[in-house]
């Protein structure tokens, strides 16, 4: 998210955590490391808070929050009812680390003003009407890192049988950005878009076939539903 709001051009000041790869990022950006969260929580209007989910609430705590401040949380399967009561309104966020390239489709709740024209910095910022929505788009999340996956296999895979590693790489995630964008830049039903490239008889419905043998879609949809209980069992 640093990375992003780097590139963004922002003009307001981002200033950092002393933990992490803060180090990192105050050499690459020029940024200011503040001495303390306390320091850093006084000298901020918006503070994001990504620390890992089991240390959210501690995080927040002591800390001299101030009404007209704004938390964003993006720590997955933190309720907003499991945060102690802070002057500063908490919203929650889940981006995808797109946002180093200003790319990530970044759901939010509650809609707040300040907090999405920080995410729209980051790639498109999509509000949603509920924090049980918002649970579920979040395991979007780790479909965005299966779908990662599924490309780095498929190169292994076409580099394994003889294909160039770096042609491949790109053509593989090229795919993948160009059937996202036929699915979101189209109004066409899904099945009416997949339906025109499925020739009958054909090598996607070949591998289709397979894939429904081995397992598939009930393996995706299994995880996608463990992911789910994950993020809504209480005390994450
Ligand atoms: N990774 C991702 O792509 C995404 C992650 N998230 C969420 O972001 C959170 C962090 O994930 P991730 O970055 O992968 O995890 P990491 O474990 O890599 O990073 C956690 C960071 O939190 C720091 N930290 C811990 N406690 C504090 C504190 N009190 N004050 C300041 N910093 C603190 C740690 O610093 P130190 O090393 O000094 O202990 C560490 O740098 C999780 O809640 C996750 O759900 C959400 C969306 C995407
Ligand atoms: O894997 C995780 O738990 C975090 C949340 C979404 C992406 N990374």
């Amino acid at each position: 998210m640093v990375e992003g709001l780097a590139r963004s051009g922002t003009r307001d000041t981002v200033i950092l955590s002393p933990r992490g790869k803060s180090s990192q990022l105050a050499a690459r950006h020029g940024l200011a490391i503040c001495a303390d969260n306390h320091e850093l929580v006084e000298r901020s209007d918006i503070i994001i808070l990504a620390v890992r989910p089991e240390d959210a609430v501690g995080a927040i705590q002591g800390l001299p929050w101030r009404k007209n401040q704004i938390v964003i949380s993006v720590c997955a399967g933190v309720a907003l009812s499991q945060f102690p009561a802070i002057p500063a309104r908490i919203v929650r966020a889940m981006p995808l680390t797109a946002t180093e390239i200003n790319a990530s489709p970044t759901v939010f709740y509650p809609d707040v003003r300040e907090a999405r024209a920080l995410i729209a910095r980051l790639g498109p910022a999509i509000a949603l009407g509920s924090e049980k929505e918002f649970e579920i788009a979040t395991v979007n999340a780790a479909i965005y890192g299966w779908a990662q996956d599924i490309v780095r296999q498929s190169v292994v895979w076409g580099s394994s049988r003889g294909a160039d590693e770096t042609l491949m790489r790109q053509l593989v995630a090229q795919t993948f950005v160009a059937a996202g964008r036929m699915i979101a830049e189209t109004a066409q039903p899904m099945e009416a878009i997949l339906g025109d490239l499925v020739t009958p008889g054909g090598i996607t419905e070949l591998g289709l076939q397979v894939l429904d043998l081995e397992g598939q879609p009930a393996a995706w949809q299994a995880a996608c539903e463990a992911v789910l209980a994950r993020l809504t069992a209480t005390g994450t």
